[in-house]
């Protein structure tokens, strides 16, 4: 049976999101859980853009093992041999290189000829294959390109040695006939096309990045590339999930295979939903909260008559049938790492020491512990080791009464090794939080975007905040996960700030390093 391959690029093309900012920590977690997907290649980051990245895509290459890792560099020189450092360590070092070949990508962007174009790109192809085993090659725009000149520009890298040549749809232009009819007429006129993997990358802008790839499929394409949940620059790339099960489901028509793992769908999409502190829409194929609610009455009464009178994929196809609560206060150690491996957490005992104490704390406050909780203290247990000096927030008290204005008190511990107490006013208990927090980090802030949310059910479920803030000129976003959402969004608030002083701690050290070797 044809083979398709699933490239996934939520940790590069889906981290451009505006307002995404994941941390190491948080990058591995996700790159470990798309190993277990099943992800033919995972990109987990651009090397050259900055530290942060550079070290993410090094840790990732020398822990994913099942899965080609890969990073994204432009055809430059100093990009290709940065991408070397980060991923020669990888099982099977893997290179992305892209140039545009869209006319108006050309003349205003790169400011150069076709012909230049393709001399570029066969140099930044030959290069990369002096040091990776494999390359893949990736016309920007190319859907807006001419056709001819795509042939031209893939004969050259092919010959050249690209083992993978990418076909974007970079700004979500195309239409499913007019995407599926670029690659016939590909796989008719490239020299070599057929020893090369074929790849397909769509963008949402128009709703039909996952159309699309499919039409790419029916017409040649060996790879499709997307992300978790669609996330990605602008309306997102296609959605991975929705293209694995569109062919899980459809196999009496398209007859392919993929080798995704889709009962690992839901945990895959959930982490990436909780780590990038971007909501899933209620309505979302395969992984929305209402992708298997059934409402109206004559649903139900087909449902209970026969449930594929409306029901075409079941929970647990995508591992969301959930277990009956196995843990409480009363359970040991035993059970809750047994726990921790079933829902595909890699903990050290050290580490999980730490997470049962949270535990058992939470257990004290809680009656019901759910698979929610449990993932939120794992998570979170994820996020918060770093050497990098940081703010710890230690305690929050706020005053409120319809008739006072409210005020606000944190004592936190600060990068400088201090513990101070700060407290102001504002127009609402949240607002008197981040105006307090304002005077503790001393900085510009500017709060761009703030949700608060519940995680699990019942009265009392834990609550998630979510702050994207502007710190000094960037961009940064914060989770913070509580039993009460003010105190939620105060940490929110913080791990925006810490994000970014972690980041800054990185790139001090890069500097640092730079300058011993010179
Ligand atoms: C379609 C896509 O998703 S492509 C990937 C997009 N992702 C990102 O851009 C995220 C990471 N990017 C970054 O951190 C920065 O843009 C960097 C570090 C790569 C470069 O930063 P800067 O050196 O400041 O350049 P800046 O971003 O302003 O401009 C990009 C430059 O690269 C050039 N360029 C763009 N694509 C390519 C390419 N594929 N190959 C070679 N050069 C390229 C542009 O023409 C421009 O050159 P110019 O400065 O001579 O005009
Ligand atoms: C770098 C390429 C593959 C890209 O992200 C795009 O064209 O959208």
């Amino acid at each position: 049976m044809r083979r398709i391959d699933f490239f996934d690029t939520t940790l590069r093309d889906g981290e451009q999101s505006a307002g995404i900012n994941l941390n190491t920590a948080e990058k591995l977690e996700i790159a470990r859980q798309l190993e277990r997907l099943g992800a033919s290649v995972i990109e987990a980051g651009f090397p050259a853009s900055s530290p942060g990245d550079f070290e993410a895509v090094q840790r990732i290459a020398t822990t994913v093992r099942n899965s080609t890792v890969t990073g994204l560099a432009r055809a430059v020189k100093s990009d290709i041999d940065t991408s070397w450092d980060a991923l020669k360590g990888a099982e099977q070092p893997h290179l992305h290189v892209f140039l545009a070949t869209s006319p108006i990508h050309m003349e205003y962007k790169l400011k150069k000829t076709p012909d230049q174009v393709v001399d570029i790109a066969v140099e930044a192809v030959k290069y990369a294959r002096s040091k990776f085993p494999l390359v893949q090659w990736s016309a920007e725009d190319a859907f807006r390109s001419d056709p001819a000149f795509l042939v031209r520009i893939l004969n050259e890298v092919i010959a050249a040695g690209a083992t993978t040549v990418n076909i974007p749809d970079t700004v979500g232009y195309a239409s499913p006939q007019e995407y599926g009819a670029l690659f016939r007429f590909l796989k008719e006129n490239v020299r070599g096309i057929d020893r090369v993997k074929l790849s397909a990358h769509c963008h949402d802008d128009l709703g039909m990045a996952v159309a699309n790839s499919i039409a790419a499929i029916e017409n040649g394409a060996d790879q499709v590339e997307g992300t978790i949940n669609g996330i990605g620059e602008r309306a997102g790339n296609a959605a991975l999930e929705e293209i694995a099960v569109a062919l899980h489901i459809r196999k009496d028509f398209y007859n392919l295979e993929t080798g995704i793992h889709l009962n690992e769908i839901k945990r895959t999409s959930e982490l990436v939903s909780r780590l990038t502190g971007v909501m899933i829409q209620p309505n979302k194929a395969v992984v929305g909260k209402n992708a298997f609610a059934h409402e109206s009455g004559i649903h139900q009464d087909g449902m209970l008559k026969n449930p594929e009178t409306y029901e075409i994929i079941t929970p647990a196809l995508i591992g969301a049938a959930k277990e009956p609560l196995a843990l409480g206060k009363h359970s040991g150690r035993a059970a809750f790492k047994d726990r921790a491996i079933t829902m595909g957490f890699t903990v050290s005992d050290d580490q999980l020491n730490e997470v049962f104490a949270e535990f058992k704390e939470l257990a004290d406050k809680k009656k019901e512990i759910t698979e929610d909780d449990l993932f939120v203290l794992f998570t979170r247990q994820q996020l918060e080791h770093t050497d990098t000096p940081i703010y710890d927030l230690e305690s929050i008290q706020v005053q409120y009464g319809t008739n006072n204005v409210p005020t606000a008190t944190v004592t936190s511990s600060t990068p400088e090794g201090e513990t101070v107490s700060v407290a102001t006013t504002g127009a609402g208990s949240v607002e008197a939080i981040f105006n307090t927090l304002e005077l503790l980090v001393k900085g510009d802030v500017h709060i761009l975007d703030y949700q608060v949310s519940s995680i699990g059910k019942g009265r009392d479920a834990l609550g998630q905040a979510v702050v994207n803030l502007n710190f000094n000129g960037k961009q940064l976003t914060g989770r913070g996960i509580a039993q009460d959402v003010l105190e939620a969004s105060a940490k929110a608030y913080l791990n925006a700030i810490n994000r970014q002083l972690v980041r800054q701690s990185l790139e001090t050290q890069k500097e640092l390093a730079v300058e011993t070797v010179n």
